[in-house]
């Protein structure tokens, strides 16, 4: 594969600079950017009844009053949807608003600032994109600052911005108050589906956390281009955060691609890779993809939850139904690699790994 490298994006325009320039109804957009499929397959916006996403209560699940009925719930979830709007999660207004803030604050300043935190070669962190293998690959339309939160000797604070002041102070507040978040959900999925709540905690326990913030610049053309290309997530569990009110999220629902939108405050939770596998399959890790809105700005904050680097994934036997194991195992290692180093071509990187049944 043509600049293929272990780890680590190619370096490619600043999409908020192009989107400047070439911002008419009929102005020229690069090649590498004019993506047919952004327009050529069926979107799901007002989605209603059972095709609305499902609400998962953070208050519920912990009172124990209606923890059981919510549990429920979070497993026909994590089975079906492999996304939940989370609400009532426990993360103070004040930590949200100042993430928002200083997210919003950091992108509106000039490229110059910005570039002081670009990504170096062989690094995911920082200024710049995520996941360009090779010159001749069709890019998205977003920058991204890519930072690793937790645990804090992971931080390399060179990516961490320093304007707007504030921005180190909130992302670590924000990073403190998710902690339990996740963990907490883990065990109510364990639960709710009669295994241990240590079977999964155990391998997410020190809890590797990364924050993925991107800006989406408005495009006229927006059918031609496309936010973040269709993937799943690797890790174990996301919380998204949209952090102006902009709709722009698609996850793939029965062949179709269904819009979804958190109503404010709420988490966008979807289960990702590792999880589909230590799952064996019970939950699932969904495609789902970003698109740009004519007129205005989104900005999304991604808080990916890993499990331990160590770690071998395979099918927890408490999730092995039947004897029937139904993927192969895979050092967590040589997982996250195949991630910068395959390029899949629409296949999803979990089915690289399925056993033939
Ligand atoms: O911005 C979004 O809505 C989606 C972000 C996402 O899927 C990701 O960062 O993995
Ligand atoms: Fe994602």
């Amino acid at each position: 594969m043509a600049g293929a490298r272990s780890v680590g994006s190619l370096p490619v325009p600043n999409v908020q600079a192009l989107a400047e320039i070439c911002n008419g109804p009929d102005e020229h957009i690069p090649e590498r950017y004019i993506r047919p499929e952004a327009s050529s397959e069926e979107v799901i916006n007002n989605y209603q009844g059972d095709m609305a996403i499902p609400i998962i209560d953070l208050k519920k699940l912990l009172s124990p009053q209606s923890s059981e009925e919510e549990c429920v719930k979070l497993r026909s979830a994590c089975q079906y949807w492999g996304f939940f709007l989370l609400i009532n999660h426990g993360v103070p207004d004040e930590v949200i608003a100042n993430l928002k803030r200083d997210i919003v604050d950091f992108f509106s300043q000039p490229l110059d600032t910005k570039k002081e935190y670009t990504q170096l070669p062989n690094s995911l962190e920082g200024y710049g994109q995520s996941f360009v293998f090779s010159e001749d690959q069709k890019l998205d339309w977003a920058d991204m600052l890519y930072l690793h939160v937790h645990p804090s000797d992971s931080r390399d604070l060179r990516f961490w911005p320093t304007s707007p002041a504030s921005f180190r102070q909130s992302i670590d507040a924000y990073s403190s108050e998710t902690k339990s978040l996740a963990l907490c959900l883990f065990e109510f999925m364990a639960k709710a589906v009669g295994a241990k709540p240590e079977s999964l905690l155990d391998l997410f326990e020190e809890q590797p956390r990364g924050l993925r913030m991107a800006y989406y610049p408005p495009c006229r053309q927006a059918d031609k281009v496309m936010g973040l290309s269709p993937h799943s997530d690797a890790g174990g569990l996301t919380l998204l955060l949209e952090i102006n009110d902009v709709q722009g999220l698609q996850i793939k629902k029965d062949g179709k691609w269904l819009s979804v939108h958190a109503p404010n405050g709420a988490f966008i939770a979807n289960i990702g890779d590792t999880l589909e596998i230590l799952s064996n399959g019970m939950f699932r890790s969904v495609e789902h993809r970003a698109v740009i809105n004519p007129n205005k700005e989104r900005l999304s904050a991604a808080l990916f939850h890993y499990p331990c680097e160590n770690i071998v994934i395979s099918p927890l036997p408490e999730f092995v139904k039947d004897g029937k194991v139904k993927y192969r195992s895979i050092s967590y290692l040589d997982f996250m690699k195949q991630i910068f180093t395959q390029q899949l071509d629409g296949k999803s990187r979990v089915d690289t790994l399925k056993l033939d049944q």
